[in-house]
C-alpha cells in the first residue's frame, strides 16, 4: 500500500530513508531545518557521499514522490512520520535527546489522528515508553524502528537489511505492521518486539561491534610481543561461524558517528540500572590506547624512538575519514592521530578520496595521493581505502625524503612496498609470515 511518509532530518539516516521509501513507491516529504541543505536537495544535489543516493534522490524528485522542505507544516497529512534526528553524546555518556524532544513537543499541534510516529534515531532505552506521554495524544501510535545501515553502504543496507526491527506496545501492533509494510518484500526477518527490546538491540549491536574491534586491536599488540601475525590469527578465528570473519581487522581504533557514542551510551544505561558492564569501559579504554599506540608507532618509525621529537618533520597521511567509503570525519581516529602528530610539531599533508578539506592549520589536504609523499619522512595509512593498495610505490619512494611506511590498517602488500625500498610497519604483523 502506498503511504504518505514524513521524515524529519535529512542526514545519513533521514535522507536515505526518504529516498529509499520514495523509490519503493511511497509519497515522501522530508523536512530539515538546514535551509541550505534543503535548497541543494531541491535541486537534486546531496552533500554526503553515499553510493546510489544521489540517483535515488533525483529519481524521487522527477517522479514527484519525494519533496523537501524546511516547513514542518508540510507534514500535517502524513500517515507515518519518521524521526531521523541527531542524538549526540551528552553528559556522562548518555545520548542527548534534546533535539528529538523539542521536535516531538511540536508534533501534537501538527499531526492528524492516526499518524504513526516512528523513532529511527538511536534513542536511549525507555524513550519509546516516554514518547507517548510527551506527545500526550493517544491517537498517535509510537513505534521504534532502529536503523542499522552502515555509512558508505547506506542505500544498499536500507534496501537489503539484515533485519527489520519494530518495537511497539501490543496495542500499537497494527501501527508497527504498517511501518514494516513500508519496506515491501526485502527477504529480511521482520521482528516485532517491545520498544525497550528494539532500542536495546540497536545499542547492543553497535557496542558488540566495538568490543570485537577492540578485542582484535589488543590481540594485534599481543601478536607483536610473541611474533605471531594478526592476519593469520584473525582469519583463523573468523573461520569459526560462531565468531565470523567481519570486524576482525586491527586499525587505529573504532570511530564514526555511532560506535563511540552508542558504546558510551550503553555503558551509561547499564550504570543507571546498577548493572556492571565493565567490559564496555575496557573496550573504550582500549580504543583510546589504540590511537595513542598508533601515534607512538609512527613516532618510532620516523624518529627511532617512541617519544622522539616530530618538530618540523613532514608526514604524509593516506586517509582521514573514520573508515573507507565515506568522507565522514566525525569521531575519526585518523583525525585524532593527525591532531596528536601536529601537536608534536609534525607538518602534515593528507590525501583521502572522500575528504576535500579539514581545518587548514592542522593538515594540508591534497587531491593527489602522490603529493603526500613529497619530502615526507614517513607515509602513514590511516583509512583502508582499497585504492591505496594499487599506488605506485616506486613513484612514492622517489618523492619521499625517507622510505618509511606505517600501515595502520594492514592494508598494503608489505612485499610490494618493500620492493620499492620502503621499510614497512603494520599492526601485529610479522615480516616473515609463512601462512598463505
Ligand atoms: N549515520 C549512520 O550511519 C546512522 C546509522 C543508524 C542510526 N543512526 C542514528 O540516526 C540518527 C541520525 O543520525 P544521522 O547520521 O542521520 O545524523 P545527521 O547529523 O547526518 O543528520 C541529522 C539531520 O537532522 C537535521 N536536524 C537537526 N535538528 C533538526 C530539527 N530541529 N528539525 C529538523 N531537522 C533537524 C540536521 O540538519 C541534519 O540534516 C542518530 O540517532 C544516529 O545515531 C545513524
Ligand atoms: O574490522 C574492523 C571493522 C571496523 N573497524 C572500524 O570500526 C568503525 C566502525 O565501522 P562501521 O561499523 O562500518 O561504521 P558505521 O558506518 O558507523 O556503522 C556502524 O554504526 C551505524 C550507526 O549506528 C550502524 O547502523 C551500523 O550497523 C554500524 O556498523 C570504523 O572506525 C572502522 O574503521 C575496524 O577498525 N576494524
Amino acid at each position: 500500500m502506498v503511504e504518505r511518509v514524513g521524515v524529519i532530518g535529512a542526514g545519513y539516516v533521514g535522507l536515505t530513508s526518504a529516498a529509499c521509501f520514495a523509490h519503493l513507491g511511497h509519497q515522501v516529504i522530508c523536512v530539515d531545518n538546514d535551509q541550505s541543505k534543503v535548497g541543494l536537495l531541491d535541486r537534486g544535489e546531496i552533500t554526503i557521499a553515499e553510493p546510489g543516493l544521489a540517483e535515488l534522490v533525483r529519481e524521487g524528485l522527477n517522479s514527484r514522490r519525494l519533496r523537501f522542505s524546511t516547513a514542518p507544516e508540510t507534514l500535517s497529512d502524513v500517515d507515518v512520520l519518521l524521526l531521523c534526528l541527531p542524538t549526540p553524546k551528552g553528559d556522562g555518556g548518555n545520548a542527548d535527546v534534546r533535539i528529538l524532544e523539542e521536535v516531538v513537543a511540536t508534533l501534537p499541534d501538527l499531526l492528524e489522528s492516526g499518524c504513526v510516529v516512528v523513532t529511527k534515531s538511536t534513542v536511549p532505552v525507555g524513550t519509546g515508553a516516554r514518547l507517548p506521554e510527551l506527545l500526550g495524544r493517544p491517537d498517535l501510535p509510537v513505534v521504534s524502528n532502529p536503523e542499522f545501515l552502515r555509512e558508505g553502504h547506506a542505500v544498499e543496507d536500507f534496501l537489503n537489511p539484515d533485519r527489520i526491527v519494530l518495537g511497539s506496545t501490543e496495542q500499537n501492533r497494527r501501527a508497527a505492521e504498517r511501518v514494516a509494510a513500508l519496506y515491501g518484500e526485502t527477504g529480511a526477518p521482520v521482528w516485532f518486539t517491545d520498544p525497550a527490546s528494539a532500542e536495546l538491540a540497536k545499542y547492543a549491536s553497535n557496542a558488540f561491534l566495538a568490543l570485537k574491534v577492540s578485542y582484535v586491536n589488543i590481540l594485534a599488540e599481543l601478536c607483536e610481543h610473541y611474533g605471531a601475525d594478526i592476519r593469520d590469527v584473525g582469519r583463523l578465528m573468523g573461520l569459526d561461524p560462531r565468531i565470523g570473519p567481519a570486524f576482525l581487522s586491527p586499525g587505529p581504533g573504532w570511530g564514526g558517528s555511532c560506535l563511540p557514542k552508542d558504546t558510551a551510551a550503553l555503558l551509561r544505561t547499564a550504570e543507571q540500572a546498577g548493572v556492571d558492564f565493565g567490559i564496555l569501559r575496557d573496550a573504550m579504554k582500549a580504543n583510546a590506547r589504540q590511537q595513542a599506540a598508533v601515534t607512538r608507532k609512527i613516532r618510532q618509525a620516523v624518529t627511532g624512538a617512541s617519544d622522539g621529537s616530530l618538530a618540523g618533520v613532514r608526514i604524509g597521511l593516506l586517509g582521514l575519514a573514520f573508515k573507507a567509503g565515506t568522507g565522514d570525519l566525525r569521531d575519526s581516529p585518523a583525525l585524532a592521530i593527525a591532531r596528536e602528530l601536529a601537536r608534536g610539531g609534525a607538518i602534515l599533508t593528507a590525501y583521502d578520496p572522500g575528504v576535500e578539506a579539514v581545518e587548514p592549520d592542522l593538515v594540508q589536504v591534497v587531491d593527489d595521493p602522490y603529493l603526500v609523499a613529497k619530502d615526507a619522512a614517513a607515509l602513514v595509512v590511516l583509512t583502508e581505502w582499497p585504492e591505496f593498495r594499487d599506488l605506485d610505490w616506486d613513484r612514492l619512494a622517489t618523492a619521499a625524503e625517507r622510505a618509511v611506511v606505517v600501515d595502520a590498517r594492514n592494508l598494503l602488500d608489505p612485499a610490494a612496498v618493500a620492493r620499492a625500498g620502503f621499510t614497512h610497519t603494520g599492526l601485529g604483523t610479522h615480516p616473515n609470515r609463512r601462512t598463505r
